[in-house]
């Protein structure tokens, strides 16, 4: 499989504690990968990691073969990578379009075309560009930090928690726009706590616990495993 992403044997945490002990992953282009595990695993560091948001002290993380380990940030958008945090991922106060006229902030030129590609995948954003952000549903402003990150045209979207605090049909309608953003050509690789519905709906998935790898496979395979089921999954 030709790696999108690649992470080898990462290590790092913050401060001088280690939280990743040796995290291991690929995403192939358009692939939607989703990294399960108990709470503390080291779900979201593994996703900050790649982002380059904590100190990295081993191991390697690759972007189409180049090494992005360690660069700053601006660098790691430029290489193809965009991230939505779990939390205060919208600026409440702006409108739906402003969100995504903030999300372009590093792109020059005409941006006609990323509005109506990021309009085209959320119809429900189109209908309220208008709208403060603050006024949404939570499920409306996961769309918004989708749209955002977007905007940069990014190969390969991190979403941490996307389905967080979301009702059953906003997590689905979340997993559907995943689907179409990776059919539109963007690779996704998300963190969810919903293990079961996660790896139902995703590709592929990695189980994590303690900051190392325990298991990986498709989505099928990681449901039908036993251990899976039995340690991760609640049986
Ligand atoms: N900013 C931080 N500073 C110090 N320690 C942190 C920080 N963020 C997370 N940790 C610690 O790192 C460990 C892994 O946290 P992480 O958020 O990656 O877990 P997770 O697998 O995503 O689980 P959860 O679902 O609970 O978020 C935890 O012990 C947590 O307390």
């Amino acid at each position: 499989m030709s790696a999108l992403l690649a992470m080898d044997k990462v290590r790092g945490g913050y401060g001088d504690a280690d939280i990743l002990l040796g995290v291991s992953l690929v995403v192939a282009p358009r692939e939607i990968v989703v990294i399960v595990g108990p709470n503390g695993a080291g779900k979201s560091t593994a996703m900050k990691a790649v982002f380059g948001l904590l100190k990295v002290r081993g191991g390697s993380i690759l972007v189409e073969g180049r090494d992005i380990t360690g660069l700053a940030t601006n660098r790691i958008v430029e290489a193809g990578v965009c991230y939505v945090p779990q939390v205060d991922n919208v600026f409440r106060e702006m409108t739906v379009h402003e969100n995504l006229e903030m999300g372009a902030f590093l792109r020059k030129g005409d941006l006609s075309a990323a509005y109506d590609r990021v309009y085209a995948l959320f119809p429900d954003l189109k209908e309220r560009q208008k709208a403060l952000a603050g006024n949404l549903s939570g499920g409306q402003r996961q769309m918004v930090a989708m749209g955002r990150a977007l905007m940069l045209e990014p190969k390969i979207l991190l979403l941490d928690e996307p389905t967080a605090g979301l009702s059953p049909k906003y997590m689905e309608q979340i997993f559907q726009i995943c689907r179409d953003v990776r059919d539109s050509g963007v690779a996704i690789l998300l963190v969810e706590q919903h293990a079961k519905q996660a790896l139902a709906f995703a590709d592929r998935g990695y189980v994590l616990a303690q900051g190392a790898n325990r298991h990986e496979g498709t989505g099928a395979e990681l449901l039908a495993d036993r251990e899976v089921a039995e340690m991760f999954l609640g049986g």
